[in-house]
């Protein structure tokens, strides 16, 4: 069935805006026109509206839902472990389920159409993709810090049958990748074989790494090299790989970035609420390093708005630079599509025919949306993720006027609730 979102403007790939429909096929998942009058089966209006690339959230832990609100107000290494790393300990997989599934609801509402994730009971989160329709890169997290050999060991293991056995699920929509949770909380020989594993199965790498200085200075003191130069001797950062933060580095990592390619998943809204700092995204864009947007989990956050997200994102990028021009909305928007596409190596971030069909409308007809001389400015500046419309993945309509329709918008949120309190008590 073909479908031509009709009457709105269309972001297109050099940035640029003008009046045209899209049209596009729900059986080949394909944008098939981009023009004036396209005649379709079907119509979804886009009038009053913006159509563009679905945003891509490149780092995130969506169960982490379950968590809003729980633990705020701390720095990242008093925050996990007092509060996170405990009640992480007591999830079981329903709760990774509900989690996931209220984290997808809010990402669909919100206009996100992909998302990496790395977390525990991966399984359930494959299923909460299957029904809710997205695209991920899924992996389940590897922590070796505080555990003994066979339960190490185990826990790589298991990143590895996950990465082999999720990938191509959900008709291609799951991807998989190894995730190392950082170069401090995994031992070198675990990293190592994770990294081999990588290699072997196809995937990308997708860690955290130089968040906080609390996590660089001892690798500097212990190996005598910064972080990113121990992991690139281990075998990361291939292009294919990715990382969040990237908030401490110095020129020497800058210049590894931009030799290897690797993408750097900037999470400023994580970054400012647990005080790790302000990534130099202006110096990364500067050196030619491949940018992605992610907010963290909703425990650091507290929301997967990516609309907040880029907000964030140039604000603090010119508070770090000094510099009001720094980190421009249209660089923000490239990171939230196009390279959030690259960085996870999934189709779309583009409105141009052959594209996937991974398409958000925005309204633009909201009081703090008018009046409109600059799309583009308003999707940075003034846009929340409430103003979208309709929400497409696949060539799946999964967001019509507002309606999510593959969930079950009252259950998901009734069963969130429950859980998340039951979690609270066992913790
Ligand atoms: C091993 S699964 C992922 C693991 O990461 C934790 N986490 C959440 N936010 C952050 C962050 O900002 N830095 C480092 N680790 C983070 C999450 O709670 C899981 O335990
Ligand atoms: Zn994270």
């Amino acid at each position: 069935m073909s479908t031509t979102l009709t009457n709105g403007h269309v972001l297109h790939p050099d940035g640029s805006v003008s009046r045209a429909d899209v049209r596009f096929e729900q059986s080949t998942g394909e944008i098939e026109a981009v023009g004036q009058g396209l005649a379709a089966d079907r119509t979804l209006s886009a009038a009053g509206g913006l159509v563009m690339p679905g945003l891509v959230n490149a780092h995130t832990h969506a169960a982490m839902t379950l968590l809003r609100g729980y633990a705020d107000d701390k720095p990242l290494d008093a925050w996990l472990s007092e509060d996170i790393w405990p009640a992480e300990s007591a999830l079981e997989p329903a709760d990774v389920r509900a989690g996931t599934e209220l984290a997808l609801l809010e990402m669909i509402r919100s206009g996100t159409t992909a998302f990496a994730d790395m977390y525990f009971h991966m399984d359930e989160v494959v299923a909460a993709v299957e029904r809710a329709g997205l695209r991920a890169r899924l992996a389940h997290g590897i922590v070796t810090v505080g555990k003994d050999e066979e339960a190490a060991t185990a826990d790589l293991q298991e990143g590895i049958d996950f990465a082999r056995r999720a990938d191509g699920e959900a008709k291609g929509r799951v991807q998989t990748a190894i995730s190392p949770h950082s170069l401090t909380t995994v031992d070198e020989s675990t990293l190592r074989e994770a990294i081999q594993a990588a290699r072997e199965l196809g995937v990308p790498v997708h860690l955290h790494a130089n968040e906080t200085t609390e996590e660089v200075e001892p690798i500097v003191e212990e190996r005598g090299v910064r972080p990113l130069a121990y992991g690139s001797e281990l075998g990361l950062f291939d292009s294919q790989d990715f990382f969040a933060h990237g908030v401490h580095l110095d020129e020497t990592e800058l210049e590894l970035l931009a030799d290897r390619q690797p993408s750097v998943v900037h999470c400023p809204a994580s970054n400012m609420k647990l005080a790790s700092g302000m990534a130099p995204v202006e110096a990364l864009l500067d050196a030619g390093v491949p940018l992605a947007l992610g907010t963290d989990g909703a425990a650091s956050n507290n929301d997967l708005d990516m609309f907040d997200e880029m907000r964030d994102a140039a604000l603090l990028g010119k508070l770090a630079a000094d510099d009001a021009s720094a980190v421009p909305a249209e660089a923000v928007i490239e990171m939230a599509t196009a390279g959030g596409a690259r960085a996870l190596g999934l189709p779309g971030g583009q409105v141009t025919p052959g594209a996937a069909a991974d398409l958000i409308v925005v309204d633009f007809e909201a009081p703090r949306m008018t009046p409109v001389h600059d799309h583009v400015s308003h999707l940075v500046y003034a846009a929340q993720g409430s103003d979208v419309r309709h929400t497409i993945v696949d060539g799946t309509v999964l967001m019509r006027d507002r309606d999510v329709l593959p969930l079950d918008e009252q259950a998901v949120r009734e069963t969130a609730q429950t859980r998340a309190e039951r979690l609270a008590d066992r913790a």
